[in-house]
């Protein structure tokens, strides 16, 4: 053995579990082995047939492979060819019979195909199954037809069977023994570990930009020498990294699936011979390469297994020398779990695929080891916590915070919406997301919605991620996947961490998070007032606040920053709302808040602006576009410039607009609307926040626009923004803000969000519900304003006409223009219905305004007489009458207009046909109706 070792491979000693594997062997005892990538597994079965002159039969899963492997052994002057399809000699499988080859490589479809009598006539040492793992269902390459090599079993009874992989874990094994039919198998089982290999991840973003950095690191690293390989999961990607690292002076090529047999071999021969620094590739090329000298081994996006990642990670530094394996991904790359499982067919089959994708996306976001989570996931134990070369076993001290108010906020936010959602939910909540989904379950008003608005969401899953792997939360995965708090957890929320810390790594995904969300969110985690530059009068309100935000939090027992963060309450110091509206505007409040506290916080502003003498409603975002832009009102209508002037200089609403009494006839408020846009669009001045508040862009739309832009990933066409956005925004909202972005207007919006990973948002796994019909747990209703039902949004309610809906949809507060609005929508409504439509209104209130809006007969009370009522009166005539307000008919007609007579027709014949039939109809409503009865 040893003399064959130094004369056809040079090598003088054996490495562990070499020799005792081949002494197996020549005994005659089937194997299993076991070893880590590049230990030299392959030696195993190639010296058996050179000390027992026998030949050796090796199955292997690639045409590729067995060809590489055949040209190495020839060029040691050990005799080797192969059998398959594409083998052109004819002559091989003479000579193969005749026993001439040491050791003959086959297909499993040719080795199941054979007769086997005049080779097992000559002698056989032995058949290898290399790369076994294809065997198993559960392995991360299962081939069908390497199951089928059991029936080969029965025709070698007295050969030794030897299978061989350097990724099995302990499933995969009891698979390959079984079927293998491998009986007293000796088993030789290496540890997986490659110390000279570091492992790192970093973040990835698929732009030019990004391609054209790492391209410029990889051509810094080839000055070192040796080669690199890069793998990406898509021939797209291929061509692409190519491309950048081509432009960036290095010699590399692409090797994938799509190109020909001559160049795949051309690219393979290149690269073997050092003419080429670089292979940029797809999981096709690398299977059995066996250059010493990869120093760097790149993946492009998340590999679809550890197991892959494990092989293809393998081909680096295969000499001992210190190298490097850098995975780039984004968690874009883990949407493509049901592309991976969609490829397979059977159930088992499926959870393996998804499983073990799940394992690698769990080695891109572990903050422990990277080099134990490998080496656990093959079911090697090590109590080495630190390997001290991987990235995050490298992390200074300085790469670590403290995020115990985070960590707080995302348990919170899973717990509160129960515990059976993947993290998307939980993470949407936490973001103020008035999505459906989120609306439908009411968690719009849970204290948590909207608190973690500064941080992007792809910083969120990452803290999730973290948490995951701590034990904080847990996951379980049967068809969908879902996050709950661990009892970990459970305890970590009920010892409110007041002064306790929680210090985590910041991730490089969370660092290129928070850059792009500078320079004010590095502060979000910042404990204590953020008072910098705050003048003496502003510092007395934003103490008021403090203290106020310190009672709520008592009240509601829970932690100060819990209520909303410092940065919020410096943002109401700065803009002094005085009306919920505004405040509800401010960035940082969420819905919860404005019902639970809102008149604390206007009243707080209030009283203190009148102590201080300081002005309230100071616009925060009031811009003054026409000052950066040529202003081109020549080209205006001047239907369109009387609009405008109206609308900015004499302050009118789109009401008063639309309906001013000189018209013919009154305009549509859309068309106000239109008409004012585009004035802004040729430079005119604009209060943008007047604009907002009048047009109901809340800051939440503003949010939720911006996130389907990053989901769309264009601005171009409005159609797919708009599938992509809960109903109550409207095509005329996307316009507002497109048109505001266009101009650099501020749009008051937390500023982090990457585009790139907002695309992400979703894991079909992660988004349904487990079971739709768990109940929400009943803290769950302490936390919500009023009950566990669903609020909806009165949208569906309202008349045709984006503008109408978009003002109306929001807001509770009623105001004359939304009184009216509402009305035109619907066939009158009862004081009641009104009431209860515009709830965060005093009843009182909402009458005065009724009241007056009769006077200038823009309403009128009727009367129904329901005489089928099973609310009997005790009036003689026994008729049920309700009083209801209606629109006045010229507003009727404006309405009916729009509409189709269909749904209007009959119902125009049963109003009064003039102001002064509604006088003489009309009723007084009594104090009975405030309190909930119409009759
Ligand atoms: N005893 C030895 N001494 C020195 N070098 C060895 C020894 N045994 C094998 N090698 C060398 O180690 C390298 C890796 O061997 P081999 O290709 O068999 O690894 P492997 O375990 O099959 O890896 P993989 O699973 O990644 O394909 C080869 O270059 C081989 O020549």
């Amino acid at each position: 053995m040893e003399r064959c070792l130094k004369d056809y491979f040079g090598y003088s000693s054996f490495r562990p579990f070499q020799k005792e594997v081949i002494q197996q062997i020549l005994r005659g005892r089937d194997c299993l082995v076991v070893m880590a990538t590049g230990s030299g597994k392959s030696i195993c079965y190639q010296i058996p047939p050179l000390v027992s002159s026998k030949t050796a039969v090796v199955i292997s899963p690639l045409i590729s492979l067995m060809q590489d492997q055949v040209m190495g052994l020839k060029l040691r002057g050990i005799k080797a060819e192969y059998l398959g399809s594409a083998q052109t000699d004819k002559t091989v499988e003479d000579k193969a019979g005749r026993g001439e080859y040491d050791i003959l490589y086959m297909t499993p479809e040719k080795a199941c195909g054979t007769t086997w009598t005049s080779l097992l006539s000559r002698g056989v040492s032995l058949l290898a199954v290399d790369e076994a793992h294809c065997i198993s269902e559960w392995g991360h390459d299962f081939r069908p037809e390497y199951q089928r090599l059991s029936s080969i079993r029965s025709k070698l009874p007295e050969v030794p069977f030897v299978a061989l992989t350097a990724t099995a874990t302990h499933k995969v094994r009891e698979d390959i023994l079984k079927s293998l039919m491998l009986t007293n198998a000796y088993i030789a089982v290496s540890s997986f570990d490659r110390p000279n290999i570091l492992y790192g991840v970093k973040p990835l973003t698929r732009s030019n930009a990004f391609r054209e950095e790492l391209a410029t690191e990889v051509v810094k690293d080839l000055e070192q020498g040796g080669s690199t390989i890069v793998y990406c999961n898509t021939i797209k990607d291929v061509d692409e990294v190519t491309n950048a690292l081509v432009k960036a002076g290095a010699a590399a090529r692409a090797y994938h699936s799509k190109l020909g047999l001559k160049e795949r071999n051309d690219v393979h021969r290149t690269f073997l011979k050092d003419e080429l620094q670089v292979v940029v590739a797809t999981v096709a090329f690398g299977m059995g390469i066996d250059k010493p000298d990869i120093r760097r081994v790149i993946h492009y996006g998340c590999p679809k297994s550890l197991e892959s990642y494990y092989q293809e990670s393998g081909r680096c530094g295969r000499d001992g020398l210190p190298s490097a394996c850098w995975l780039y991904f984004t968690r874009a790359d883990f949407t493509r779990a049901e592309f991976y499982t969609s490829e397979v067919r059977t159930q088992e089959r499926k959870k393996a695929v998804a499983d073990a994708f799940a394992a690698s996306q769990g080695y891109c976001t572990t903050t422990t080891c990277r080099r134990k989570f490998i080496l656990q996931y093959f079911g090697e134990l090590t109590k080495n916590d630190n390997c001290g070369n991987c990235d995050n076993c490298t992390k200074t001290a300085a790469q670590r915070r403290d995020m115990v108010q985070e960590a707080y906020a995302i348990l919170a936010a899973v717990k509160l919406c129960g515990g059976f959602w993947g993290m998307n939910m939980p993470i949407d909540v936490l973001r103020g997301s008035l999505a459906k989904k989120v609306v439908e379950r009411g968690y719009e008003k849970l204290h948590v919605h909207g608190l973690g608005r500064e941080r992007t969401a792809t910083w969120w899953k990452a803290l999730g991620d973290q948490l995951l792997s701590l034990g904080y939360l847990r996951e379980t995965r049967e068809k969908f996947r879902t996050v709950s708090v661990s009892p970990k957890g459970q305890r970590f929320l009920e010892e409110l961490p007041n002064g306790a810390s929680l210090v985590l790594p910041v991730t490089e995904e969370m660092l290129r998070e928070e850059k792009s969300s500078a320079p004010d969110a590095a502060t979000a985690s910042t404990p204590g007032p953020t008072l910098n530059g705050l003048p003496e009068v502003e510092m007395k309100l934003f103490k008021a606040l403090i203290d106020l935000r310190a009672d709520i939090a008592d009240k509601s027992s829970t932690a100060p920053y819990m209520i909303c963060n410092e940065r919020t309450l410096q943002r109401i110091t700065n803009t002094r709302p005085s009306n919920i509206v505004r405040l509800r505007n401010v960035e940082g409040i969420n819905q919860w808040l404005v019902t639970e506290y809102g008149e604390a916080f206007l009243e707080c502003v209030k009283r203190i602006c009148q102590e201080t003498g300081l002005e309230q409603d100071k616009e925060s975002i009031v811009q003054k576009a026409a000052a950066s832009r040529t202003s081109d009102r020549s080209m205006l209508t001047p239907a369109k410039s009387e609009a405008w002037s109206m609308w900015h200089e004499k302050k009118m609403s789109f009401f008063e607009i639309a309906n001013l009494p000189e018209r013919p006839r009154p305009i549509k408020e859309d068309t106000v609307i239109e008409y004012i846009l585009e004035c802004l669009r040729a430079g005119c001045e604009a209060d943008w926040s007047r604009f907002f508040d009048a047009t109901g862009m809340t800051t939440c739309i503003r949010e939720q626009i911006r996130a389907a832009i990053g989901k769309v990933g264009s601005r171009e066409k409005m159609k797919p923004l708009k599938e992509n956005l809960p109903e109550t925004v409207s095509y005329a909202h996307i316009k507002i803000y497109l048109l505001a972005e266009e101009l650099g207007v501020d749009l008051g919006l937390s500023p982090n969000v990457d585009t790139q990973d907002r695309n992400v948002e979703v894991i079909d796994l992660d988004e349904e519900p487990r079971n739709e019909s768990i109940d929400r747990p009943p803290w769950l209703d302490i936390r919500t304003k009023t009950s566990t039902k669903p609020r909806r949004l009165d949208v569906e309610e309202l008349a045709n006409g984006e503008c109408k809906k978009m003002r109306t949809a929001e807001s509770r507060q009623a105001t004359d223009e939304g009184i009216m609005e509402w009305l035109l929508s619907r066939d009158g409504a009862t004081l009641k219905e009104i009431s209860s439509r515009f709830s965060d209104t005093d009843a009182s209130a909402i009458l005065t305004l009724l009241k007056g809006l009769e006077e200038s007969f823009s309403i009128y009370e009727k009367d129904v007489h329901d005489r089928k009522s099973p609310l009997r009166s005790k009036r003689s005539d026994d008729i049920k009458i309700t009083t209801t307000w209606q629109c006045s008919p010229i507003l009727f007609s404006e309405m009916s207009a729009a509409r189709s007579t269909n749904e209007t027709g009959p119902e125009l014949e049963t109003r009064p046909s003039s102001a002064t039939d509604v006088s003489s109809t009309r009723m007084t409503v009594n104090s009975t109706s405030l309190s909930g009865s119409d009759t």
